[in-house]
C-alpha cells in the first residue's frame, strides 16, 4: 500500500530488565512506535514475566503507546489494573476468554483500545464475531511464552485472510504481528497485510538496534 508505514513495537521481554528505562528511551530514539509489554502468568503460557507494577514503571519511562500483551488466564480480574498502570491498548488471548465478547467491552469501557491475539494454531474464522468491536488483532507468529523463537511461516497465509477479513468489516483495525519477526522476513509479513511488527530479539539484541528498527519499518 503506497504511503503506508509500518508500526514497530519492541518488546520489552529481550529488553535489559536492569536498566528499564535506558531500553525503553533506546526504542523511542529509534522510532519505535508501540512499546509492547509481555504478561505471562505460568498457566497460559510456560513462563512468568511481570505485572502491572513493571507496565506502570514503563509508562513514567516514555510517552509512546503501552501495548499490552496479556498471556494470562481469566484476564478480565486483571484488566483494570493494567488499564489503570498507562496501558493505551490491552489484548487478550482468545484462547482465554470464555466470553469473549464481554472482555473486549470491559476493555473498551476503561477507554483503552482493544486487541485480541491468536495462537499459530487458531484459525482467524474464528474472530468474525468480535472482528468489528476490534482495534486490533495480534496474530502470533510462534507459540507464546518465549521470545527468541522462529517465524512459522504458516502465520503469512492467516495475515492475507485476516486482511480480507478486515476489508469487508472493520478497515481501520490494525493487523499486529509477534513472534521471530527480523530483518530479513519484516517485508513478506508487510506485504502479506500487516501493519505493526512486534520485536523482541531483532531489536533489542540488534548490535546497532536503531539501524534495526529503520529496516524493520522499511526505511532503509
Ligand atoms: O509475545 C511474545 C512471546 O510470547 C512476543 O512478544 C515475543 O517477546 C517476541 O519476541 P521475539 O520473537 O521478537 O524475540
Ligand atoms: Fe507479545
Amino acid at each position: 500500500m503506497p504511503g503506508k508505514t509500518t508500526l514497530l513495537a519492541p518488546s520489552i521481554l529481550s529488553a535489559d530488565f536492569t536498566n528499564l528505562k535506558a531500553s525503553v528511551e533506546l526504542a523511542e530514539k529509534a522510532g519505535a512506535d508501540w512499546m509492547h509489554c509481555d504478561v505471562m502468568d505460568g498457566i497460559f503460557v510456560p513462563n512468568i514475566t511481570f505485572g502491572s507494577f513493571i507496565v506502570q514503571a514503563i509508562k513514567q519511562c516514555t510517552s509512546i503507546v503501552i501495548d499490552t500483551h496479556l498471556m494470562i488466564v481469566d484476564p478480565d480480574k486483571y484488566i483494570e489494573d493494567f488499564a489503570k498502570a498507562g496501558s493505551d491498548q490491552i489484548t487478550v488471548h482468545l484462547e482465554a476468554c470464555p466470553h469473549l465478547h464481554r472482555t473486549i467491552q470491559l476493555i473498551k469501557s476503561l477507554g483503552v483500545k482493544a486487541g485480541v491475539s491468536i495462537n499459530p494454531a487458531t484459525p482467524v474464522s474464528l474472530l468474525e464475531p468480535v472482528l468489528a468491536d476490534l482495534d486490533l488483532v495480534l496474530l502470533m507468529s510462534v507459540n507464546p511464552g518465549f521470545g527468541g523463537q522462529k517465524f512459522i511461516p504458516g502465520a503469512i497465509k492467516k495475515i492475507m485472510q485476516l486482511d480480507a477479513m478486515r476489508m469487508e468489516m472493520n478497515p481501520e483495525m490494525v493487523i499486529a504481528v509477534d513472534g521471530g519477526v527480523t530483518e530479513e522476513n519484516a517485508a513478506m509479513i508487510v506485504d502479506a497485510g500487516a501493519d505493526a511488527l512486534i520485536a523482541g530479539t531483532a531489536f533489542f539484541r540488534a548490535p546497532d538496534p536503531v539501524a534495526a528498527a529503520k529496516k524493520l519499518k522499511g526505511l532503509e
